[in-house]
């Protein structure tokens, strides 16, 4: 196994450009990365054909979260472009998740993209859920139960933040995935995100992918602080006592 087979860099620039520019700077051939709602409204399906091209792996993030039918119809269209990986929101229920993955399932060309369920966005702090969301329980037991009904529904794992890996692994199973963004490096700020970790802490914590954006694309020097997030995470082991 490749020792970034695991980081997902978040391509999160405005055009196609911008885009190839970074790729350039990075120079880490075949590496998985994530197309999110910012380059993808601009450049459309064809930019996650030109990365499958190249070779990269791709987690095509668009957080569907509509009604069943809308969504399934949705994720048939999108496993016909090629994604490696797409996401929901599981707040949109499991009679939906279990419709996005029927609709990649006949979409799908060869085998069907990992789906993922968002639990709670890792820039939802306990007070954001308490005050505006108006869920009053502690934020891990919520993903926890989100976890478990993204599992019954089909779902191959869940978006959450390192800090509750370990919980949706009890509540599920070891297999079902925990992807983890608000990753920074240590000397980072934190900016938007709320609940986050630094790549060696989130091993340790049981993420099975991180997602990494800022801490590489913002930073001077991207394929420097890039090699860094490879490294924290390698030479970090997974703690079986979590
Ligand atoms: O689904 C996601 O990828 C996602 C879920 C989540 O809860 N939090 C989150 O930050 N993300 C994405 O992960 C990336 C994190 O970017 P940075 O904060 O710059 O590292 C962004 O592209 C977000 O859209």
């Amino acid at each position: 196994m490749s020792s970034n087979e695991k980081i997902i860099l978040a391509l999160d620039v405005p055009s196609k450009d911008e885009m190839l520019a970074l790729l350039a700077k990075i120079n880490a051939p075949g590496c998985y990365v994530k197309v999110g709602m910012e380059l993808y409204y601009q450049e459309g399906a064809d930019i996650v054909r030109a990365l499958k091209a190249s070779g990269y792996r791709v987690f095509l993030d668009l957080k569907l979260h509509d009604i069943p039918n809308t969504v399934r119809r949705a994720m048939r269209g999108l496993a016909r472009v090629g994604a490696d990986m797409v996401n929901v929101h599981a707040a949109g229920g499991s009679v939906m998740m279990r419709a996005a993955a029927e609709g990649l399932a006949e979409g799908a060309v060869g085998k069907r993209p990992i789906c993922l369920a968002v639990t709670q966005l890792t820039s939802t702090s306990q007070e954001m859920l308490e005050s505006e969301i108006l869920i009053q329980q502690p934020i891990v037991d919520v993903i926890q139960s989100y976890a478990s009904l993204a599992a019954r529904a089909g779902m191959d794992g869940v978006v959450c933040s390192a800090w509750e890996a370990a919980a949706i692994k009890r509540a599920t199973s070891s297999q079902f995935l925990a992807v983890t963004p608000g990753i920074r490096l240590a000397k980072d700020a934190a900016g938007d995100q709320k609940r986050v970790a630094t790549p060696g802490r989130a091993r340790t914590l049981g993420s099975d992918y991180i997602v990494v954006g800022r801490s590489i694309t913002a930073a001077s020097d991207p394929a420097a602080a890039y090699r860094q997030v490879v490294e924290e995470w390698g030479n970090t082991e997974w703690k079986t006592d979590n």
